[in-house]
């Protein structure tokens, strides 16, 4: 069935990892594998605890619309770059937290912050590291950010680097390349919750990663909260003895003194040696209007400063080093970056795609080997963007410019529509992505857009042996291409699914996977109630509102996950939708063949609804496969053309009534239905 090549989280970290030594009887069976027994140190008594005070910070640049947020807090100003040269690999810890949409990471940073002297204690912190208007209005984090803390433990001084990532399936991206410059990671659950899909994913990642996870629960002072349960949990998914489980509250601070003890003593600090020539990792970058592209790295060896000429194995382009610093949580320079240490730095980059995430920077005479990178974010869900105003096209062009100068995961091509006119076809890495953009366009930089309904990469393969991969219902080969046999496999992308659920969702849970093509795999229990799902379906199938139907079924109780798993032959067709016998290609769909009456009778019925009454019937026709699947007839209001006519003689009104049919005849004649814009919109906008 599999036509493509199976690319599966799971299975890549099956090649890259050792197999246990215990048995792990539940993931085992769910991943065909299980995690080694994890790197742990016992707790630390927590003594010698002594915040440093806090370094003169210097900021080179105003603050960006984004962190305008961060004004308040900043600490005063200083022209002395901060001197870190002592902070040696020994002396720097570099880990992230990880944990389930809304398990507490972003409260939790906000504490460790605050713990340390980084940001004010502060009633008003909330999330101090969603510096985005869009993860503050949605309370989600979309990127990642990385903080730099110091911290004294033992009378030893600290430089930590702690990365919230985002929680969200859309944004795993970001987590697994910020993995990639830690060596430890805090595995978050909420212990009213208990672990969650995006728990056992994030879970994967970090342990594919070789990272030592240090598992804490968090919202212990929830009245549901059940620590001991959930810690029991971690224990059978996990192989982690309850013993090793620390409970906190992030909200009410309790025990987050706790926290950074552990990250001291359980990761291991980077390896790295400053003696070596120059290499780092380009794990993260963004655009700063005032000084154009910033570049996050994690430095593996040497060192680097203001005025050094680096390379990028990449692209083989020199750049001079204007400055080099640390995340304070702002941009604060430093004298220099060394091994082991995580900053950013500004040179002469001009835009953002020269920012290649993976690369290897060296120094001009000292290369070096590059550094294994990543496999770089694909878009998954392809979507029409459209102004709503035809007049707008210019300014909205400038500002998906912009917005994608800080978010390259965001493909751009343009598209020209019949119904609505010149737009754009972009490409996400899923819904709640294409959600949060058009949400910024429209916040941000203040524009009003239209977005069709997504729609996932196709492939077509064509007898000759060439593939074609299709993004929009337009590029999809006609029906007399198919039965001619030019065409000789349709196929669709598909993703293994993880699903956690309470066990008397069980019923309703499975039939609603029925509905969307779900093949089920297996499942099995994290503990006497709930259940784990593993499955496979067609990503067109999760795309639209899967998630929320899931939510509905399960009350609210069910977590998802996905990953893509390569593509599978598919039965599929475009289906057209023609008012007036006129095709309306933003209508247009590419759907599976056993839907084609459902999706095209109920698709006939909603436009029905809203187009407007016309002087003239309006037939809305649904065809694919060369037949016409539903139609429906919107009735022609009649006009009272003599209600102006009192009286006089009957030939009178009887020309007046000859007058409007000839009229009506001749605008069905030139199709020109009326499709009012807001009703019009209702159906195809998201
Ligand atoms: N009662 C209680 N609520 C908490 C605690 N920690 C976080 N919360 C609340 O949980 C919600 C989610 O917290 P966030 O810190 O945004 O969670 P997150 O994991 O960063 O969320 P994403 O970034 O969207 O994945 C917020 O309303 C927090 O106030 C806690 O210890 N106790």
């Amino acid at each position: 069935m599999s036509a493509g090549p199976i690319s599966s989280r799971w299975s890549r970290y099956a090649y890259s990892t050792t197999l246990s030594r215990s048995p792990l009887p539940l993931l085992r069976a769910s991943y065909g594998f299980s995690p080694v027994t994890l790197s742990r140190g016992s707790l630390a008594a927590v003594e010698g605890l002594n915040l440093i005070p806090p370094v003169i910070k210097t900021t080179l640049f105003k603050p960006t619309e984004l962190t305008r947020r961060w004004a308040s807090q900043k600490k005063p100003a200083s022209k002395a770059p901060l001197d870190i040269n002592e902070y040696t690999t020994d002396r720097i810890r570099n880990f992230s937290i990880i944990a389930h949409i809304d398990h507490g990471k972003s409260t939790l940073a906000d504490r460790l912050l605050e713990l340390t002297g980084t940001i004010d204690k502060n009633a008003t912190n909330k999330q101090v590291l969603d510096k985005l208007k869009v993860e503050r209005d949605r309370g989600i984090t979309v990127k990642a950010q990385t903080a730099s803390m110091f911290y004294e433990y033992r009378g030893q001084r600290y430089l930590l680097n702690l990365i919230d990532t985002p929680g969200h399936v859309d944004f795993s991206y970001e987590v697994s390349r910020s993995l990639a410059a830690c060596q430890g990671t805090i595995l978050l659950v909420d212990s009213s919750q208990g672990i969650q899909a995006q728990t056992v994913a994030n879970f994967y990642l970090a342990f594919g990663e070789n990272l030592a996870i240090l598992p804490i629960l968090n919202k212990i002072d929830l009245p549901g909260a059940d620590p001991d349960k959930v810690a029991n949990q971690i224990e059978k998914a996990f192989e982690i003895p309850t013993s090793d489980v620390l409970g906190i509250s992030a909200k009410s601070n309790i025990n987050v003194d706790q926290v950074l003890p552990r990250v001291i003593d359980q990761v291991p600090p980077p390896q790295g040696d400053i003696r070596a020539p120059f290499k780092a990792l380009l794990f993260d970058s963004w655009y700063d209007s005032y000084v154009g592209v910033v570049c996050l790295l994690r430095i593996v060896d040497g060192q680097v400063r203001r005025g050094d000429t680096i390379v990028s194995h990449h692209s083989g382009v020199k750049y001079e080093v204007m400055e080099v610093g640390i995340m304070y949580p702002e941009q604060s320079p430093t004298v220099t970056l060394q091994a082991g240490q995580v900053g950013y730095i500004v040179c002469n980059m001009k835009t953002i795609s020269e920012a290649h995430v993976g690369d290897t920077f060296y120094h001009l005479k000292q290369r070096v080997d590059p550094l294994p990178g990543f496999v770089p974010a694909k878009s998954m869900v392809f979507s029409g963007i459209f102004p709503v105003d035809a007049g707008e096209f210019a300014r909205l062009d400038e500002s998906i410019k912009k917005l994608t100068l800080n978010d390259s995961s965001v493909s751009v091509q343009k598209e020209t529509s019949n119904a609505l006119g010149q737009g754009w076809r972009l490409g996400f890495l899923g819904t709640l992505h294409m959600d949060v953009f058009r949400q910024r366009l429209e916040e941000e930089y203040d524009t009003q857009v239209i977005i069709t309904q997504p729609t996932v990469p196709y492939r077509i393969v064509f007898a000759d042996g060439h593939t074609k991969t299709i993004r929009t219902p337009a590029e999809f080969p006609d029906h007399t291409e198919v039965s001619a046999r030019k065409v000789v496999d349709l196929q669709e992308p598909t993703v293994s699914a993880t699903i956690i659920f309470p066990q008397e969702y069980l019923g309703a849970i499975l039939e609603l996977c029925s509905q969307h093509r779900c093949e089920q795999q297996e499942h099995s229990f994290l503990d006497e109630t709930r259940v784990l799902m593993r499955c496979v379906f067609p990503m067109a199938e999760i795309v639209n509102d899967f998630y929320e139907k899931l939510k509905s079924k399960s009350s609210g109780y069910a977590s998802f996950d996905y990953e893509e798993a390569g593509y599978m032959s598919s039965s599929l067709v475009k289906m057209n939708v023609l008012v007036n016998s006129r095709p309306v290609d933003a209508l247009a769909a590419i759907v599976h063949r056993s839907q084609v009456d459902r999706i095209g009778r109920d698709l006939a019925q909603r436009l029905k609804k809203v187009i407007k009454r016309q002087l003239f019937e309006v037939a809305i026709q649904v065809s694919a496969a060369g037949r016409v699947v539903a139609r429906e007839t919107v009735s022609a209001a009649r006009k009272d053309v003599t209600a102006k006519c009192y009286g006089g003689d009957v030939t009178r009104k009887m020309k007046l009534l000859q007058k409007q049919k000839q009229g009506k005849k001749r605008m069905k004649m030139v199709g020109n239905v009326e499709l009012p814009q807001e009703a019009f919109l209702s159906v195809i906008k998201r």
